[in-house]
C-alpha cells in the first residue's frame, strides 16, 4: 500500500495579479495663448513627469535657419536644415532648455521676430515629417525613463502620439487668449496692446491650422475650455482629466 498522500486541492486564494504602472503619455494640443505650455509644465511638475515642448522645436529650427542666413520660404533648404538641426531639448518642466549646436537659444526663440516667422517653417511638410519623427523618439524615451511625459503642441493628439494615454485640447476663447498674451507681452490688456498682439494669436493660428487640427477636437480628444478659469483652475482641470485615466495594467 502506498504511503503517499493524495495532494490537497490548492487553498491559494484568487488574489488578482499585481498591477504594473505603464508609462503615461499626456498629449495636449491647443491654439496660441490657450495656456497649454504653462499648464503642461505645471502638470508635469506636479506629476513628476518630463515635459516636451514641440513648438520649441519649430522655433529652434526657425532660429537655426535665420542664423544660417536661409530664407524661411526656401522649402528644400529649410527641410534640409530640419534634418541637420543639432538640437538638444531639455525636458525638465521646471527648467526646460533649448540648445542648438551648443548655443542655449531658450530665450532667443521667444522673440517677436521668431514668433511672427515660425509658421513659415511649421507649415513645411518635409520639416513636419522630420520633427514629428524626432518628437516620437523623444516622447517615448522620456516616458520610459520618468514614468510619464506631458507633450504639447498642435498635432500631438492627432499625428505625433494619437495613441497617447490622455488626449486633450486645451482651449480658450479668442478674447481670453488675446488678453492673456497681451498681458504677458505688454503687461496690460488695453485695446492698443490687444491690437498689437493679434498677429501672434489670430494670424498665426490661421496659418498653422492649415496643416494641423487644433481649433476643434479630433474624435476621442477631450476639450478643456479654460476661458473662465484662472491659471490654477486650468492646471487642476487638466490634472482631473489625467487622474481619471487608469495608468496600470
Ligand atoms: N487660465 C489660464 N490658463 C492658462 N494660462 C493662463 C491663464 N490665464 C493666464 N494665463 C497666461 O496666458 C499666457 C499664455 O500661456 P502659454 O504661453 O502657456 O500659452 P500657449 O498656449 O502655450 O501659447 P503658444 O502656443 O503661443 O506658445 C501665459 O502668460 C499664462 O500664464
Ligand atoms: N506640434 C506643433 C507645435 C508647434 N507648431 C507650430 C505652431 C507655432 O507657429 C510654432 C511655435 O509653437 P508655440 O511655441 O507657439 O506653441 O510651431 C506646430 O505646427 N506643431
Amino acid at each position: 500500500m502506498s504511503t503517499e498522500s493524495t495532494p490537497e486541492p490548492s487553498t491559494e486564494s484568487s488574489t488578482p495579479p499585481s498591477l504594473e504602472p505603464v508609462p503615461v503619455v499626456v498629449a495636449i494640443d491647443g491654439p496660441s495663448g490657450s495656456g497649454k505650455s504653462s499648464v503642461s509644465k505645471a502638470v508635469a511638475t506636479r506629476l513628476g513627469y518630463g515635459y516636451v515642448d514641440t513648438g520649441a522645436m519649430y522655433r529652434a529650427l526657425a532660429w537655426y535657419c535665420l542664423d544660417l542666413g536661409l530664407g524661411l520660404t526656401d522649402q528644400a533648404a529649410v527641410a534640409q536644415a530640419a534634418r541637420d538641426l543639432p538640437l538638444e531639448l531639455g525636458t525638465d518642466p521646471s527648467a526646460p532648455t533649448v540648445v542648438v549646436g551648443g548655443t542655449d537659444v531658450s530665450a532667443a526663440i521667444r522673440t517677436t521676430e521668431i514668433s511672427s516667422r515660425v509658421s513659415a517653417v511649421a507649415t513645411n511638410l518635409d520639416v513636419r515629417a522630420e520633427l514629428v519623427r524626432r518628437q516620437r523618439e523623444l516622447i517615448a524615451a522620456v516616458a520610459a525613463s520618468q514614468g510619464g511625459v506631458v507633450a504639447e503642441g498642435r498635432d500631438l493628439t492627432t499625428v505625433v502620439v494619437p495613441d497617447a494615454t490622455v488626449r486633450l485640447l486645451v482651449t480658450a476663447s479668442e478674447e481670453a487668449r488675446l488678453a492673456r498674451r497681451s498681458t504677458e507681452l505688454h503687461g496690460t490688456a488695453d485695446a492698443a496692446s490687444v491690437a498689437a498682439t493679434r498677429d501672434q494669436i489670430v494670424r498665426r493660428d490661421k496659418d498653422d491650422s492649415a496643416v494641423s487640427q487644433f481649433l476643434t477636437a479630433a474624435p476621442g480628444v477631450t476639450v478643456v475650455d479654460t476661458s473662465d478659469l484662472d491659471f490654477a483652475g486650468s492646471v487642476q482641470a487638466v490634472l482631473d482629466e489625467v487622474n481619471a485615466v487608469p495608468t496600470t495594467r
